[in-house]
């Protein structure tokens, strides 16, 4: 997929939008090459590299210098990336300068913000700018202060209803996709029968018209606590773990590195430097 035309041609064609995560050249490599239709470059960067607790640190510096990386890694495949918390909330200005880096610097195709009807006046000041604008509803991390936690959304009447009175004042406002994180699968799928641009799931059901993961929790990465939404389809982390561990043994044993891995000179050419071994022998 290089445009949002083949975003909206897939809801269309009912053939799944697959996404995952990535944050530096050789993870949006395999992306690239496992065929992934897009990548999104997430603030999730925070938590799964950075080591942070929350997305709420992350600043627009971080996803300039990871989208290049990812861009460098994956040129021919479509890179959203997250605008982090706090860039589209000043001035429209502000806003402006912060996408143009992620865009312009960068190399991103498309940048993603978390919100509803409060984001809608950026989301449409962004499209008519000519940038791709994904929305981002249901569980928004940036929020987690005010949500008071990573808990399911729109699990009563009420909260249901707006969920989906958002998705679609995003898609008015002119969002080429949107995100709906942590939801129940109903839900998910109303959603996406409600709206007319593809929805892209993460913990919403297998009815959204796109999945997308965090590449770290798909891989089995890191041991930050795994939602229950994650399949964790290997675990590297164990690979790792036991490469680190016969390296450490190895090299105290100093059975690496052997001459396989070594580099040699013609015996002359030490003879007498500093009185060496090859110079005693003479
Ligand atoms: N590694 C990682 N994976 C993610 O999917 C992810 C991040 N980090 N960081 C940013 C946000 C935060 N996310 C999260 C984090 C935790 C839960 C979680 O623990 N949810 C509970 C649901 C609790 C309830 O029942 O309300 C769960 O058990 O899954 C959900 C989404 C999703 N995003
Ligand atoms: C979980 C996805 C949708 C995200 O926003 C991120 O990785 O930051
Ligand atoms: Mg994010």
């Amino acid at each position: 997929m290089k445009t949002t035309a083949d975003f909206m041609k897939r809801k269309q064609t009912n053939e799944p939008i697959t996404m995952v995560t990535a944050y530096d050249a050789p993870s949006a490599k395999l992306a690239e090459s496992a065929g992934l239709d897009a990548i999104l470059v997430g603030d999730s960067l925070g938590m799964v590299v950075l080591g942070y607790t929350s997305t709420i640190p992350v600043t627009v510096d971080d996803m300039v210098l990871h989208t290049k990386a990812v861009r460098r890694g994956a040129p021919n495949t479509f890179v959203v990336a997250d605008l982090p918390h706090l860039s589209y909330h000043g001035s429209f200005d502000a806003t402006l300068s912060n996408v143009r880096r992620l865009v312009q610097e960068a190399g991103a195709d498309a940048v993603k913000l978390e919100g509803g009807a409060t984001v809608c006046s950026e989301i449409k000041a962004l499209t008519e700018a000519g940038v791709p604008v994904m929305g981002h509803i249901g569980l928004t991390p940036q929020s987690v202060a005010v949500m008071g936690g990573y808990k399911v959304q729109g699990k009563d009447r009420e909260s249901a209803r707006k969920l989906i009175e958002e998705a679609k004042a995003v898609e008015k406002a002119g969002a080429f996709s949107l995100v709906i994180e942590c939801v129940p699968a109903e839900l998910g799928k109303l959603i996406s029968e409600q709206v007319t641009i593809p929805v892209i799931g993460i913990g919403a059901g297998v009815d959204t018209d796109g999945q997308v993961l965090v590449y770290h929790d798909l891989i089995g990465y890191g041991d930050v606590h795994v939602p229950k939404f994650v399949k964790a389809y290997t675990n590297v982390s164990e690979q790792i773990q036991q490469a680190l561990e016969s390296y450490h043994d190895e090299v105290k044993r100093r059975q690496f590195p052997t001459e396989a891995h070594s580099f040699t000179v013609k015996e002359d050419v030490l003879q007498g430097l500093y009185g060496g071994k090859i110079d005693e022998d003479n």
